[in-house]
């Protein structure tokens, strides 16, 4: 059977982890809730727009960007909030891109990566992050509870994310999260089908603010997402990959709110 990616980038943290250095830096704000910022989107969906230099799957978007101008840019667009891929190896993210967007937005600001340890959150936390991932196809249901824990006694709220039925069914046996993320790409193949969303939405409980991940590409796919039960949409590639991000979520999010006007 060949090595599934998520295996590889887990046993590469794992390195990671054994050289790990937590940076001498204290945290020098408050924390935004990324909770109460998605339940007061203007939007119809919530967005949270995410930056995000190159994934395994697609290669290298950006090769170098600025992520203060970028978090300032998508903040002058209207995200609810800012995720940043830290993932170096992968996704050619860095420590320093959240450092940067945390310090340049007034918003709840994600550290997007795969956290197994609770340095990695202490770490996200002195870099000014407000949420952290947390992934169940990376971690054992107890000890992503463990993790959450972690993270809510630092103040930080947790994004869970599941990508099937099964997975979720798994976590809600242990706890409710206030979060939950269906992410709509399989990070074993990266098959990405936004009828995830549809499919395993369906074992969410109501109270869980339910997030839609990856391959959301146009404001019919917002649409799609907001008739599913999706409170909020997580956008990366689709915003990075555009000559104005400003512009983009206008194009996808604008629709949508224009449409209900429309209505009333
Ligand atoms: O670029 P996209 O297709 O808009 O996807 C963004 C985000 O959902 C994706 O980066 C993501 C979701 N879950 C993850 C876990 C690890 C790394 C990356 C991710």
């Amino acid at each position: 059977m060949p090595e599934s990616i998520l295996n590889r980038i887990l046993q590469t943290k794992l390195e990671e982890l054994a050289v790990f250095k937590m940076p001498e830096i204290t945290r020098e704000k408050g924390h935004y809730s990324l909770k109460k910022a998605l339940d007061n989107s203007n939007h119809e969906l919530g967005l949270i727009a995410e930056i995000k230099q190159a994934s395994p799957s697609k290669g290298v978007f950006a090769r170098s960007i600025n992520a203060t101008s970028v978090a300032q840019s998508y903040e002058r667009a209207g995200a609810d909030a800012i995720s940043v891929l830290t993932d170096r190896t992968y996704f050619h993210g860095s420590i320093e891109n959240l450092i940067k967007a945390t310090n340049n937005v007034q918003l709840p600001v994600l550290r997007k990566d795969f956290i197994i340890d609770e340095r990695q959150i202490e770490e996200a936390n002195r870099c000014g992050a407000d949420a952290i991932l947390l992934i169940a196809a990376a971690l054992d249901p107890q000890k992503l509870h463990d993790l959450y824990l972690a993270a809510k006694a630092r103040g930080l709220e947790s994004l869970v994310e599941v990508h099937s039925t099964d997975e979720a069914e798994r976590v809600l046996r242990v706890f409710t999260p206030e979060i939950m993320g269906i992410n709509n790409r399989n990070l074993n193949t990266f098959e990405t089908r936004l009828a995830v969303t549809e499919a395993v939405g369906k074992s969410i409980p109501e109270e869980v603010l339910m997030v839609s991940e990856s391959g959301v590409h146009t404001a019919e796919d917002v649409r799609f997402l907001r008739n599913h039960r999706a409170r909020a949409a997580l956008v990366g590639e689709a915003l990075i990959c555009s000559d104005s991000p400003e512009h983009k979520i206008r194009e996808l999010f604008g629709e949508v709110v224009r449409n209900n006007a429309s209505l009333a």
